[in-house]
């Protein structure tokens, strides 16, 4: 079977800026990755490359077993599921959560005269009811938590039934009871032998759900290592990500990274 993603020496330069350097990539269709990385590493501009929504300055991409480049975008992106910030601030306030989440189907943020059948509305109820939000159709978008929004986000992001999910930073702007119930949401749905490929963005090893299996760590736009999760998010690379001595643990599936203890120098003796 084809990777899902495969990325070869891909670079994304923009005014002279080199955002991406030379990220070589292959996701399959059970990878569950995470890509953790400091502030302006180069995370989100990734998650562009793998939404189709930016080509490579430099090097290959296909996505879905299409070549960006050559092929149709808006026939590739209903196939990838996304939820960022900026997909949020793209959706009206005004907006009935029911129908955030219908419209996917026709990939609008918007409804306005689109033909939905039974099928459709029969998925987002099914999904609003997995992502707990059910009670929440006849909302407006704009009268939510952030927790809230985050789940309704993901239920739009699994309409059209992906092959591809890509989560960015869903645990930002969550208290921690809705960090948890989040992590336990995202965690259910990476379970499910049928979920698509999925690559959740986060900064932080807190918000990493258990059951994913991969992770790449970003800096200044290189990969520092990437590969099985347990591989990769050691004391080591962590502390090279980060630029800071850091101590990584994993308890119950859940991970965690503090810095580590400062060890005082012992007295010589004698
Ligand atoms: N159009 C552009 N021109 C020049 N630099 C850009 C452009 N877009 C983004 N950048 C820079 O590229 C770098 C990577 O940005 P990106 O948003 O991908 O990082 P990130 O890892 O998602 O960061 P954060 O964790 O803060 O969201 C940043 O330094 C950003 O300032």
């Amino acid at each position: 079977m084809a990777p899902v993603v495969e990325l070869a020496d891909v670079s994304i330069v923009r005014g002279g800026a080199t955002l991406l350097d030379q990220i070589t990539w292959s996701i399959d269709e059970t990878d569950r990755w995470v890509v953790i990385g400091p502030n302006g590493a180069g995370k989100t501009t990734l998650l562009q490359v793998l939404s189709a929504n930016l080509h490579p300055t430099s090097g290959y991409a296909s996505i879905l077993d299409e070549v960006l480049g050559a092929v149709d975008v808006f026939e590739l992106r209903p196939r990838i599921g996304v939820t960022s910030a900026a997909l949020a601030d793209r959706i009206p306030r005004s907006e009935a959560v029911g129908n955030v989440v219908v419209s996917a189907a026709y990939a609008v943020v918007g409804r306005w005269q689109e033909g939905y059948d039974v099928d459709d509305f029969r998925r987002a109820a099914s999904l609003m009811k997995q992502l707990h939000i059910e009670h929440l159709g006849k909302r407006t978008f704009g009268t939510l938590s952030e927790g809230e929004r985050k789940r309704v986000q993901i239920a739009r992001a699994l309409m059209t039934d992906p092959e591809l999910l890509l989560l960015d930073e869903p645990g930002a702007g969550l208290d921690l009871a809705g960090r948890e119930r989040l992590v336990a949401t995202i965690s259910d749905i990476v379970a499910d032998e049928y979920a698509p490929a999925t690559v959740l963005v986060t900064h932080h090893l807190e918000e990493i759900p258990p059951g994913m299996t991969h992770a790449m760590l970003l800096k200044g736009g290189k990969v520092v290592a990437a590969g099985p999760i347990e591989g990769v998010l050691t004391d080591e690379h962590m502390s090279e990500a980060f630029d800071l001595p850091l101590t990584v643990s994993q308890t119950d599936g859940r991970w965690a990274a503090r810095a580590a203890r400062h060890q005082p120098e012992r007295a010589a003796k004698g």
